[in-house]
């Protein structure tokens, strides 16, 4: 029988801006519906990576393959970064409303679709509200809701909760796990935080400081559903997961 085809296929990809080699060689499989967490120092490759299966940028070696098909830039995923890139002259709900526009969803159908994915993220009630007049949190599960708006089921996230406080940023993460656990998608995300990696992963690779190449990649195998958010995080398999990233980052 043949497997099935991976979401993404990295096949000794490397990456050179001019005479720095960034990244590589990389040869990676992601099989649908993983939650991959890429970690590293900074400078290690890990945003040239997802750019390359963003399809922003050309690997210099080697091959980027998702669901089979050379990525198109802005149309293989939906993207999360560390801004959440709202639009300001819209309504928190006009942002993810234009998104589904892009998406080919039909007029009438998008206040139903916005009114679904504002509350997937936990933001029932902000519709109306102006970008600037909600928290960094709240813009950032708009970020999230806009990228959930894209039908691709791939989902890059490049240090989405770096910029947000200690406590907002483990209450997204907690959403975070369930949103994608609920819908399937393939996730793939950038931190530098260990914690961040092994709470969110349902695998973590690390990469070496530059040339960024697989340092570790293991498999974690925590509960996805059904969890107490600080139960987990106290667990001993959850401490025992991250010294050993901890160890090699
Ligand atoms: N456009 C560019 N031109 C030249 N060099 C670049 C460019 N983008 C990145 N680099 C270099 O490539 C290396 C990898 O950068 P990249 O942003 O992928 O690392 P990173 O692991 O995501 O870092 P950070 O965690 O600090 O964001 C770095 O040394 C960086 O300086």
């Amino acid at each position: 029988m043949s497997s099935p085809e991976p979401a993404v296929d990295i096949e000794d990809v490397e990456h050179r801006y001019g005479a720095v080699t960034a990244l590589g060689p990389v040869r990676l499989t992601v099989p649908a519906g993983q939650f991959l967490v890429l970690v590293g120092a900074s400078g290690c490759g890990k945003s040239t990576l997802l750019r390359l299966i963003a399809g922003f940028e050309q690997p210099s070696a080697g091959r980027v393959r998702v669901n089979g098909a050379q990525p198109v830039p802005g149309r293989g995923a939906g993207l999360v970064f560390q801004a959440p890139r709202l639009l300001p002259w819209k309504t928190v709900g006009g942002n993810v409303e234009l998104a589904l526009r892009y998406a080919g969803v039909p007029r009438e159908d998008r206040p139903a679709r916005v009114g679904e994915l504002l509350e997937r993220v936990g933001l029932p009630d902000v519709a109306n509200r102006r970008t600037w007049e909600i928290s960094g949190g709240q813009q950032q599960r708009v970020a999230l809701a806009r990228a959930l708006a894209v039908p691709n089921p791939l989902l890059l996230l490049d240090e989405p909760f770096a910029a947000l406080d200690a406590l907002t940023r483990e209450r997204l993460q907690e959403d975070l796990r369930q949103v994608s656990a609920a819908s399937g998608r393939t996730c793939i995300f950038v931190t530098h935080s260990v914690d961040e990696a092994v709470f969110l992963g349902s695998r973590v690779v690390a990469l070496t400081q530059r040339p960024g190449r697989v340092a570790l990649d293991v498999p974690i195998d925590l509960p996805r559903a059904g969890v107490d958010a600080e139960e987990l995080r106290r667990a001993p398999e959850f401490t025992a997961y991250r010294a050993e990233v901890r160890s090699t980052v």
